[in-house]
């Protein structure tokens, strides 16, 4: 992943052109457009259809794109390493340059869905760039640390950007993220919770390096954007924030 150290420990800002997607996944000509499985532009409904990806073999049936955003250092890489590679990147935090992808397959209900995963960098000089790409994102993990207030007091901030920038129907999901670090946490969960509810978006914390939630934030996400998908369900409708409160665990908890 293109990952630079932390400009606050060092030199000169990158150029922006290093804000190209890594060479772990397809290289789109256009942000959004690394979809072979999709049958509509943008972020229409996405037509199931069986298909190869890559020389990988990962056969998908209908795949979504998938941003993480949220200020620099909240654990969006992390998030997503853990997700991906069920690791966690200890040491030194090394700051996302300009915005990278991972893909997963997930086996939704007997659906393959490939989640095409954006990881974007929090720092504000790559913000230009983030905002290209949120037009074709299908949903959107908005991250905070609870060992940092700041990046909390920004989450409205974050919405702000998100509604100028994003699909009005994107399905859109708080976390608190860091939930592990319990001496130095600064934002309570009641107060996740509460601006969630303001908000009216699933809500949960969770713990790159635990992995606590972090599985079931993905999938959530993917039941919702498969349903959504779907022109005649035939099962009952997904229901995100009833699967989200009835599947959360908490953070004394030791379960992933
Ligand atoms: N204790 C703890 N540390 C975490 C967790 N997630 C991330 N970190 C640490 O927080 C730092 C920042 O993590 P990153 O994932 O690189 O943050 P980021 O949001 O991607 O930051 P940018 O790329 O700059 O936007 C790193 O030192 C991680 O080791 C977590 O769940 N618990
Ligand atoms: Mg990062």
């Amino acid at each position: 992943m293109s990952r630079k150290k932390n400009p606050k420990s060092k030199g000169a800002p990158a150029p922006a052109t290093s804000a190209l997607p890594a060479s772990n996944g397809p290289r789109p000509a256009h942000p959004g457009t690394a979809f072979p499985g999709l049958q509509a532009p943008h972020n229409g409904p996405p037509q199931p259809s069986r298909t190869l990806l890559g020389g990988g073999g990962d056969f998908y049936d209908v795949a979504f794109k998938v941003m993480l955003v949220g200020d620099s250092g909240v654990g969006k890489t992390c998030l997503l390493v853990r997700f991906k590679d069920g690791a966690f990147l200890a040491g030194t935090f090394i700051s996302t340059v300009g915005i990278d992808f991972r893909n997963k397959v997930l086996d939704v209900d007997g659906m393959k869905v490939k989640l095409q995963i954006w990881d974007t960098a929090g720092q504000e000089r790559f913000r230009s760039v983030t905002h290209a790409y949120y037009r074709d994102a299908h949903a959107l993990l908005l991250l905070y640390d609870v060992t940092n207030k700041a990046s909390f007091d920004n989450i409205q901030a974050w919405l702000t950007e998100i509604q100028e920038y994003a699909q009005h129907n994107v399905v859109l999901m708080l976390l608190g993220n860091k939930v592990d670090s319990t001496q130095e946490r600064v934002v309570k969960r009641e107060d996740g919770e509460k601006l969630a509810k303001e908000y009216g978006l699933p809500f949960m914390e969770t713990s790159a390096k635990t992995g606590l939630n972090v599985d079931l934030a993905f999938t959530a996400i993917a039941k919702e954007l498969k349903q959504r998908s779907m022109k005649a369900p035939s099962e009952p409708r997904f229901q995100l924030h009833d699967y989200v409160k009835r599947e959360v665990r908490g953070a004394s908890c030791c379960r992933s």
